[in-house]
């Protein structure tokens, strides 16, 4: 069912600062910020050859990062992100096999412009995990 890795979060608590890492010491191709004030950050994306690096930092006083930023206060992988084929039929299959799909259930809209939901991180090892429909 999950298919390409889309991307991988790392929440940080300096986004300009993380974004000239990846940048300059790394050289690598990396976008504008993006506020996602529906989501509570504001992203930068770094484009790699086989999938992208999701910079998150926080946005507005409910962020859904902010407590895994004082837990982490110099950051960390925040979550995965896989691509799936139809993502409502991904998510009742999840919730069959027992996962936690957070939020109402009902995607979102994503940085991409596309559906995405969230599952518990307690279901998956500890890892928060994203699910994004595939172009
Ligand atoms: C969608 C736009 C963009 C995109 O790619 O398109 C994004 O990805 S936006 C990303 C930001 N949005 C989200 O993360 C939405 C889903 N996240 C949540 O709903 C919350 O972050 C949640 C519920 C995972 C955790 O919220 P919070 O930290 O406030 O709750 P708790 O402190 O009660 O945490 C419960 C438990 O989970 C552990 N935890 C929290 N975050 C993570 C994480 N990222 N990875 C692993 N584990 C995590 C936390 O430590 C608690 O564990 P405990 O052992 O009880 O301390
Ligand atoms: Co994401």
């Amino acid at each position: 069912m999950i298919g390409r890795l889309n991307h991988v979060a790392i929440a940080v608590p300096d986004l300009a600062a993380a974004a000239a890492l990846y940048a300059g010491p790394l050289g690598a191709d990396v976008s504008a910020p993006e506020a996602l004030p529906e989501h509570g950050v504001t992203v930068v994306f770094v484009r790699l050859p086989n999938t992208k690096i999701e910079l998150l930092a926080p946005l507005g006083a409910d962020s859904p990062i902010a407590g895994f930023l004082a837990k982490n206060p110099a950051g960390g992988i925040h979550h995965l992100c896989f691509e799936v084929d139809d993502i409502l039929a991904a998510r009742d299959r999840l919730v069959a096999e027992g996962a936690r799909v957070l939020g109402s259930g009902e995607p979102k809209t994503g940085a991409h412009g596309l559906p995405v939901l969230f599952l518990h991180p307690k279901d998956f090892n500890g890892t928060l995990i994203e699910i994004e429909q595939a172009r």
